[in-house]
């Protein structure tokens, strides 16, 4: 991905936590072993993650718990400081920023929604929203009527006068998520802020993101243990295992082309006909005549079942966004992935 186009950009980034890990950064290297960060009475919780994040990207983070996503997210908010290596944001160096320079940063660029929804006991859910603008000196009038606007737009008219005490779990977090929203920032993270919710609120909240996403051009970083949640959302997804980032890819590339046997593993659940485009599938015409309705190479096989079952041409077309035919797929292939393989 090009450089100039990155919002966060991470290089050979680690994060130990144990006795002193200070002593250890000049040591840290790609071959560093588990085995000898254990052994000095410490542990990387993120182990030499390069990444580089587009602006308007959503990018997903996936693994098992324990696997180091909270505190990479974290320590690209700087929330907390990194052990060796280099995180710039907007082509700055993060580690040489001063405090002011932190808390300037975070007010008026990045919006975090953490697992723990962090909401003041002692204010009510239309403050709660309310106080990151106080912070940046809005005032009390376009404030509140921001606030209003965003508990709304997360399903809480009408509780504005609610202390978090009188609200359920899942209706704090979209507190937290409105609280967010709020500043409109332009970087955003997101540590499972839709893990409280129930399925039909979580998807309402996901179509939101997608909407936001689409009109802000936001760049976010979110993390999910929901493998759904983030085909839906993610332009790419990242795979992490001890600390350490398996493969950064699209999901279709994550799904087809897994990196390492562990990546394979975790995405073998998957429902490869909700991934795979059938531009993905797709063969070129080299000479076939290719005749009739073409299948659009954006969709999803799992969107096209119904016209693939039904159409007996062994070669289906496939076009392009220009409406052109842009090449063929093997029907019989595209069955085996619907269907399974023929027994
Ligand atoms: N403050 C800390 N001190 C010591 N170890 C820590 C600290 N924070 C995290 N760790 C360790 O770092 C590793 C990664 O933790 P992290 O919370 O980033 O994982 P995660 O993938 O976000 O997990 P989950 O999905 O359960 O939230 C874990 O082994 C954890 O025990």
């Amino acid at each position: 991905m090009a450089q100039d186009k990155s919002v966060i950009s991470c290089k050979n980034v680690w994060k130990v936590f144990g006795d002193h890990p200070a002593q250890l950064a000049g040591r840290l290297g790609p071959d560093t072993t588990m085995e000898e960060l254990r052994a000095s009475g410490h542990i990387a919780a993120v182990r030499n993650v390069s990444l580089d994040i587009a602006r308007g990207e959503m990018l997903v983070v996936m693994g098992l718990s324990g696997s180091g996503k909270s505190t990479l997210i974290r320590c690209l908010a700087r929330l907390i400081d990194i052990t060796s290596g280099a995180i710039t944001v907007e082509g700055r160096d993060l580690g040489a920023m001063t405090e002011t320079e932190l808390i300037d940063l975070r007010r008026r660029k990045m919006g975090m929604v953490f697992q723990s929804f962090g909401l003041l006991p002692h204010r009510t859910a239309l403050e709660n929203v309310a106080f990151p603008l106080e912070m940046r000196g809005q005032d009390r009038i376009s404030r509140i009527a921001r606030a209003s606007e965003m508990l709304n737009l997360v399903g809480l008219g009408g509780r504005e006068g609610y202390f978090p005490r009188e609200l359920s779990g899942g209706q704090q977090q979209r507190v937290g998520i409105a609280r967010s929203l709020a500043v409109e920032p332009d970087i955003w993270f997101l540590d499972e802020p839709f893990s409280a919710l129930d399925p039909l609120i979580r998807r309402e909240m996901q179509d939101e993101f997608l909407r936001l996403k689409a009109m802000m051009a936001k760049t976010i970083v979110f993390i999910t243990h929901d493998f759904d949640e983030a085909l839906r959302l993610a332009d790419r997804i990242a795979i992490m295992k001890d600390g350490a980032v398996e493969q950064i890819d699209t999901p279709e590339r994550i799904v087809m082309a897994p990196a390492t046997p562990y990546v394979a593993k975790f995405t073998s659940a998957v429902d490869r006909a909700r991934v795979v485009h059938a531009g993905a599938l797709a063969l070129p015409v080299s000479g076939r005549s290719v005749e009739g309705t073409a299948l659009p190479a954006t969709e999803t096989l799992h969107t096209l079942a119904r016209r693939i079952l039904q159409d007996d041409r062994p070669m289906i077309p496939v076009s392009g966004a220009d409406g052109r035919i842009s090449g063929v797929i093997d029907r019989a292939a595209a069955l085996d992935l619907l269907l399974g393989p023929a027994a």
